[in-house]
């Protein structure tokens, strides 16, 4: 294995930090078990250097001209596709997800990101109210030092959605990985710097939940953005209000793909396959609900165990290789066990539902699929976060519709069908954030992407993250006498 251990555990002003006082972070190659860095935990004294180096850069930072700070996240943009090779393989060690995956989604995305608010850093302007003589002007200012906090399954692309939208607007982050994923963000720190931005703008530093506490509530943080569970969400934004911090939270989901009977079934397979078993199921927009009309269920389920047969499952490194292990043993063992919670509710299991024969060593699952699935089945309510598919059956678009909103969660959902009307019609009342039309999964930068009910609050991408990373301040102008009562 090549030597991924880098030159410390945090990125903090420019340069490379390590403090062994912290809890040891091992990171762990998911597809063999083997140890390919070991980090350590953010303390209190790492914490502090990188909130104040923070709170200096971004006063420089957004004392530049806009088109300035554009140009350099430009160039950050420019070298994450010039490294995307390296860095695509750096996120395959870190995660264990394909490198024909890694090479496509992860740092090409960042880039996007990066590239998308580089462009438009020079057009966030207020606007001008006229009152017939007085008027007021806006201007959109940044929030101050954002913290950035995320899950694992696509650290560089979620390092770099958080913190292209919060530096556009003039901000500076400090970022803390995943402890399950702490390598690229690193890289990503070494990048801001080499194209160009203040030592100290984006900082990363690397810990366990605690560290993301202690950042959360810390007095120098103006703004708090999550990738994360439910139940984490629940307490940063519950520690984030204690000082009216600013918050982004994009959290977990249990989207429906809703396949009609006058669909395209072999484009709903294929979206189906992507909303399930792509990154090993470990997304959180997965339309792991799949409801199928009944006339055409059984012809779907077969087409879909069909394709998944011949799915590669392998070593992550492997061009060829479709289907990776998970990031760690514990999340597998926690998708196993709703493996057998499914088939004992009754669901009956279609394909897969364990450890692939010759795959003992690392975090490897088969790709799963039950049919027969209820509402009220656990692996249909709850987030799994793994590659397991539930096939629900319906017989009317209200039917559909109405259990398809029957959950918690609102983040994504999906729409197969060729009737152009219908497709509208259902998206229109279906309660998520994002909605496909005969796709799934797709989410290009300059889309909003966020959740509604308990999948979060705010959006990333596109000019609404603008909202989420700045604030308004209103200019009153004068142009008449005071008036006074006395
Ligand atoms: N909506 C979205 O955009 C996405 C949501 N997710 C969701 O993320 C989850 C999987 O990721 P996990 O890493 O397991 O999530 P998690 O909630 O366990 O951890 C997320 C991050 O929060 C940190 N953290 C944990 N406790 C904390 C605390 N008390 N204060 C501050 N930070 C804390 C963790 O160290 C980690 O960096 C799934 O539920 C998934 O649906 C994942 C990707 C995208």
């Amino acid at each position: 294995m090549k030597d991924v251990q880098p030159k410390g555990s945090h990125f903090i002003d420019g340069a490379y930090v390590e403090d062994t006082a912290g809890r040891v972070i091992n990171c762990v190659y998911a597809a063999t078990g083997e140890v390919v860095a070991k980090l350590h935990s953010a303390t209190p004294a790492v914490i502090a250097q990188a909130l104040d180096s923070a709170k200096r850069a971004q006063k420089e930072w957004a004392a530049l001209p806009p088109v300035e700070r554009g140009r350099v996240l430009r160039r950050v943009a420019d070298i994450l596709r010039e490294r995307n090779e390296a860095l695509s393989e750096l996120e395959t060690i870190d995660t264990g997800k394909p490198i024909q995956e890694t090479l496509v989604a992860d740092a090409t995305s960042g880039a996007d990101a990066l590239e998308y608010y580089g462009g438009i850093t020079a057009s966030i302007t207020g606007e001008s109210v006229p009152l017939g003589g007085d008027f007021v002007y806006t201007i959109r200012e940044p929030l101050g030092v954002c913290v950035g906090i995320g899950a694992w399954n696509y650290p560089t692309q979620i390092a770099c959605w958080k913190s292209a939208p919060a530096l556009a607007c003039g901000n500076a982050m400090v970022f803390k990985p995943s402890e399950m994923t702490p390598l690229c963000a690193l890289k990503l720190a070494e990048i801001y710097v080499e194209a160009g931005a203040p030592a100290g703008l984006f900082n990363v530093v690397n810990g366990y939940g605690d560290v993301g506490a202690a950042l959360v509530t810390d007095s120098r943080v103006d703004k708090v953005s999550l990738t994360g569970s439910v139940p984490t969400g629940r307490k940063v934004y519950a520690a984030a209000a204690e000082g009216i911090r600013h918050v982004t939270m994009e959290l977990g989901g249990k989207s429906p793909l809703i396949v009609f009977e006058d669909a395209d079934i072999e484009n709903a397979v294929s979206a189906a396959i992507n909303a399930n078993f792509y990154s090993t199921g470990q997304i959180c927009s997965n339309g792991t609900r799949v409801f199928v009309h009944a006339d055409i269920a059984e012809a779907f389920a077969a087409r879909l165990v069909e394709r998944t047969k011949t799915a590669v499952i392998g070593d992550p490194l492997d061009p060829e290789t479709n289907i990776g292990p998970m990031v760690t043993d514990t999340q597998r063992a926690k998708v196993l066990e709703y493996i057998e919670i499914g088939k004992s509710e009754g669901a009956k299991l279609l394909l897969g539902g364990g450890i692939p024969a010759g795959f003992e060593t690392g975090n490897y699952i088969e790709p799963t699929i039950f049919s027969g699935v209820t509402d009220d089945m656990r692996i249909a309510a709850e987030e799994i976060f793994g590659p397991v598919m539930a096939i629900l059956t319906f017989t009317s678009e209200e039917e559909a519709i109405t259990r398809a909103n029957a959950t918690e969660f609102g983040l994504a959902a999906g729409v197969f069908t060729n009737d152009i009307k219908r497709g509208h019609r259902v998206v229109a009342q279906l309660e998520a954030g994002t909605c496909w039309i005969n796709q799934y999964n797709l989410t290009p930068v300059e889309a909003p992407f966020g959740g509604v009910k308990m999948s979060g609050v705010g959006r990333e991408n596109a000019r609404a993250a603008l909202e989420h990373y700045s604030q308004i301040k209103s200019v009153y102008v004068a142009l008449s006498d005071v008036e006074s009562a006395f």
